[in-house]
């Protein structure tokens, strides 16, 4: 839960780290606005993906169902700066399927905190395994950093590309090759 008044506060002494004046006209409303932002970029330590998985419908067949190009904004927990980028969420059904929403929820739930990408990529499956029960499932997260776009290295457009493998996709190869050539085929 952000802390307001504490963010506020930061943020004043931020700015009088940095060599600004807090108290000139331009920068007076900085922190109040600052600590809202927090509060909506970070709203996903608020919430529970099992608030969105646990309302399912039955299915009759085990098919792949696939949720692609999700886009997402997120923030390095390295350096407080956003990356972002899409994610495309596959898994094989066991008898009962999400509303498609509840993907996006979910990436929202997880993606909305200090994160690592490794990490993002890992808690979606996780709880699509978990509240889904399916037979498997795949993540696979494409993002841009900041970190690595705007300071360091400065490197704008590398791309990271990370992928969670779990149940059936990970001895599943056929599987795992029919997940991608349906998110390529999006783009041919
Ligand atoms: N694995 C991983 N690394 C990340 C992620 N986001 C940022 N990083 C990296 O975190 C690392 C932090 O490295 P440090 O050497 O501690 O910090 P730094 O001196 O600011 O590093 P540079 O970015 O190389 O200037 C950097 O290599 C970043 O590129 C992420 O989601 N996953
Ligand atoms: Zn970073």
């Amino acid at each position: 839960m952000v802390d307001q008044e504490k963010v506020e506060r930061a943020t004043r002494l931020l700015l009088e780290g940095i060599g600004e004046d807090p108290t000139r006209p331009g920068l007076i409303e900085t922190p109040e606005r600052v600590a809202r932002m927090y509060t909506e970029l970070l709203a996903g330590m608020n919430s529970d993906a099992s608030e969105y998985l646990v309302r399912t419908f039955p299915v009759g067949a085990n098919d792949l169902v696939i949720e692609s190009h999700i886009p997402f904004y997120s923030l390095c927990e390295h350096h407080l700066l956003p990356f972002f980028g899409t994610v495309s969420i596959g898994y094989v059904s066991n008898k009962k399927v999400a509303g498609l929403s509840k993907l996006a929820r979910t990436v929202e739930t997880f993606a909305r905190r200090l994160q690592l990408q490794e990490r993002l990529t890992a808690e979606i499956a996780d709880a699509v395994m978990q509240h889904l029960t399916p037979q498997g499932a795949i993540v696979c997260i494409e993002a841009e950093h900041m970190c690595m776009a705007m300071r360091g290295v400065q490197k704008p457009g590398a791309i990271t590309s990370t992928l969670a493998r779990r149940g059936i996709f990970e001895t599943d190869r056929d599987l795992e090759q029919r997940f991608f050539a349906m998110l390529n085929q999006r783009h041919s």
